[in-house]
Order: structure tokens, then sequence, then C-alpha cells
């Protein structure tokens, strides 16, 4: 009984966390009165899917009732909550919405996760492959739109916006967006892709370059197909770097918004800082992998110092285990040891690893995009800093 009331409480404060998320978004945008999400799980349905590249779908969710759809940050991310087999927890998966907010529907672009090129055996990602198997008509739940990495309508300056991949689906909400609101600022929009095949939602980017003529669009190739043309589908061959942008971009004040792999936003994150552009002016997002740190992030490393092992204790599922930095963070420990936990983002933005610490001290390993609240750590970005006992 006392267990029961206890998850119950559990709930209720997770609850109330996942809520602060979204108002802590809601508030950095106080001019803004229509943006009004919801609470906990929502039903929408898949209206239309359009496949937009190689292995990239694009799913149009509406209201099922037809009711408009409330309004979210350009650059957020919806949680869905992906059904398996009967009895099976849905898996959550964070998906960045893909175009500017409308009523009439939020739009997700998902590129099938295939395994890694070095273990092709692997199966491909379990999310990006349950969604792309969804049909139109099929219902999902879904969690309100949220994400600390979106353009903040309070800064003004003109904007890079550097995209790689499938990390482009963020940045087209925010251009989308800003093409929207008539907003006459320079925008340079570099994008990183393999070649013509792979290169999701081209005509609309396309559209808004035409119709703008402050928003400039600098397309690379890595690797084009012998029929991929300069400059109609790209302008150079190769990788964007920090020296191709500062050639492109006149001097100036700019704010800088990235989203792609890892390796690139590593690069450019770092080469950008190197190159004197502060801090405060280089706005990225990172899912799982792809997380990474920056300078003036404040956390602590990921490591716990050498010494006696760290015992790391799931009170409720009565497991015991010394903590050898074998795992980047408690949620993969706790994975591992198949305890059950919610994980969205795995990058400390979603809130849904959020796990209650009973006793000790735990160190991040990035800045989190959302903050727990007091007792509680994200278990994606956290690692144990001394002994440590959750409620789990
Ligand atoms: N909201 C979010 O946080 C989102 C994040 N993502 C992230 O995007 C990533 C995957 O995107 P995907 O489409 O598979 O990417 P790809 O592997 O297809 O790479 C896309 C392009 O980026 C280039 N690239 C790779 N590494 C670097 C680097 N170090 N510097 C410059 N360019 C580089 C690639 O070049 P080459 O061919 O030479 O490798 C390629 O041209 C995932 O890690 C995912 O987490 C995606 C969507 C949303």
């Amino acid at each position: 009984m006392r267990m029961r009331r206890r998850q119950q409480q559990f709930a209720d404060d997770k609850q109330a966390f996942l809520e602060a998320v979204a108002i802590t978004a809601r508030a950095s945008r106080a001019d803004k009165q229509d943006y009004l999400g919801w609470t906990g799980q929502r039903e929408l349905r898949i209206s239309a899917i359009v496949d937009e590249a190689f292995g990239v779908k694009s799913f149009y969710f509406t209201d099922p009732e037809g009711a408009p759809l409330p309004s979210f940050e350009p650059g957020q991310f919806l949680t869905c909550h992906l059904a398996t087999s009967a009895g099976e927890k849905p898996l959550v998966r964070c998906y960045s919405l893909s175009d500017r907010p409308r009523e009439e529907y939020y739009r997700l672009t998902v590129k099938l996760c295939s395994p890694p090129a070095d273990r092709p055996q692997l199966p491909p990602g379990r999310g990006s492959s349950r969604l792309h198997a969804m049909q139109v008509g099929d219902r999902l739940s879904v969690s309100a739109p949220r994400g600390g990495f979106f353009l903040d309508p309070r800064r003004r300056h003109p904007l890079v916006l550097i995209a790689g991949g499938i990390g482009v689906t963020p940045i087209v909400s925010m251009l989308a967006s800003l093409a929207e609101a008539g907003d006459d600022r320079e925008v340079y929009l570099f994008y990183g892709v393999r070649n013509s095949n792979e290169h999701p939602l081209r005509d609309q980017i396309e559209e808004i370059v035409r119709e703008h003529p402050n928003v400039h669009q600098f397309v690379l190739y890595s690797q084009p197909l012998p029929d991929d043309t300069q400059p109609d589908d790209y302008h150079e061959q190769g990788r964007i770097t920090v020296d191709l942008v500062r050639r492109i971009v006149p001097t100036g004040t700019f704010d800088y918004y990235l989203c792609g792999p890892g390796g690139l936003m590593e690069t450019m994150v770092e080469g950008l800082l190197a190159a004197g552009v502060p801090a405060d002016r280089v706005l990225y997002e990172a899912f799982g992998p792809a997380s990474i740190r920056k300078p003036s992030d404040t956390a602590e490393p990921a490591t716990v110092a050498a010494g006696p092992p760290t015992r790391v204790v799931l009170a409720n599922s009565h497991h015991e285990v010394d903590w050898d930095n074998h795992c980047e963070s408690l949620l993969e420990l706790i994975e591992e040891l198949g305890v059950a936990i919610d994980s969205g983002c795995r990058s400390g933005n979603c809130g849904m690893c959020a796990a209650r610490v009973l006793e000790g001290d735990i160190a991040t390993v990035k800045q989190p995009g959302a903050q727990a609240p007091e007792g509680y750590c994200l278990a994606c970005i956290s690692v144990p800093k001394s002994p440590l006992v959750l409620d789990l």
C-alpha cells in the first residue's frame, strides 16, 4: 500500500515536472499568448505521410476531431509514445517538429535510423522503424511540444543556421516561421547532406530562399551522385567547416543555431568559439549520442574520481552495482539492469527519465535543457558523484 502511494506520488511529481518544462519554454515567450500545450499524453491522427528523401518520411498529425493544435516554439520537438506489441511498454522517442507552428497540423520528418556503418548486421532504430511502419489513419499518443532549442524571439541578431542531414528538421521549422512572420533580418543557411537522394524538405527550403531575398542558402554534398549538378543541386562538395562559414558570412554579430550529426556539432561549436563567437550566440540541439558539451557548460565531468567503487542501489528493484564508468549515464546503467524507466531525448531536454534520488549526489555530463526538481535527477545526463540510492 505504502509502495503504491509512493509510486503515485512519484507519478504526480513527475507530471508536475514535465509541465514545468513546458512552462519554462512558455515563460520565455511571455508575449505569445496562444501557447497552451496540454498535460500528459494526447492522441493525434496521422493524416498524411509524404516521402521526402531516401529513408525519410514526413508525418502530418492532426487532432482526430479537427480541433486546432496549440502552438509551439520553432525548433522544439514532439515526444511520441510508440505502441509496441500487446503488453509491452511503448517506446518513447522525441522528434523535432519540422514545419512552422500551424493550427491544422504538426509535421514530423523522420529518417529511418540505419545501423552504424561498422555494424550493418544490427537492426534499424526501433523508434523510427515503428513510426515508418505506421499508416494514414493510425493514431499515436504524444506529449506536448517541448525543448529548450528554439528561435528565441527576444534575440534580434541576424542568423546563421547550420544543419547536417536529418538535423535540418528544427532548422526548417525556424526558417518557415521567419518567412511567415516576414522577418527581414539576414539569414544564412548552411546545409550539409550526402547527395540529392538524401536531401529532405528541399522544395520548401528553396521556395523560402526564392521568395525572401534576405535568406541565403549554401548546400554542401559530401558524396554527390554522378547526376548531381552545381549550383542547381549543391554549391560545393564536402562538409561544412568553420572556414567556409567565415568565408560566406559577412563580418558582424550573428546568432548561430546548429543541429545535425554529433561530429558536425562538435567541430562547428568548438570552431565557432575558437573563432571568437561568444558562447551565448551559439545555440544547438543534440539528441542522444549527438549530445555535446561546450566550454560554457558548468556541468561536471562524466566520470567519477578514481578511488573505491561507487555503489549504485536501485531500491525498489533490489539492484546493487558498482559504478565503473562503463556506462555513460545512469540511464544506460538502469536499462542495462533491465529496470523499467521512461526515456525520450536522452540529452536532458524532455524530462522523461526523471528519477528520484533517495540518497547520495549526482553530477551531470551536460547542462540540462530541463531543470529537474529538487530531489530528482535526469538519468540520461547524470552519473553518480557519491554512493547513490535511486527510487527505482
Ligand atoms: N533535433 C535533433 O536533435 C535532431 C538531431 N539529429 C541528429 O542528426 C544525426 C544524424 O543525421 P543523419 O541524417 O543520419 O546524418 P548523416 O550521417 O547523413 O550526415 C549528414 C551530413 O553531415 C556530414 N557530416 C558528418 N560528420 C560531419 C562533421 N564532423 N563535420 C561536418 N559534416 C559532417 C556528412 O558527411 P559525410 O558523408 O562525409 O559523413 C553528411 O554530409 C543524428 O545524430 C541525430 O541525432 C537529427 C534530427 C533532429
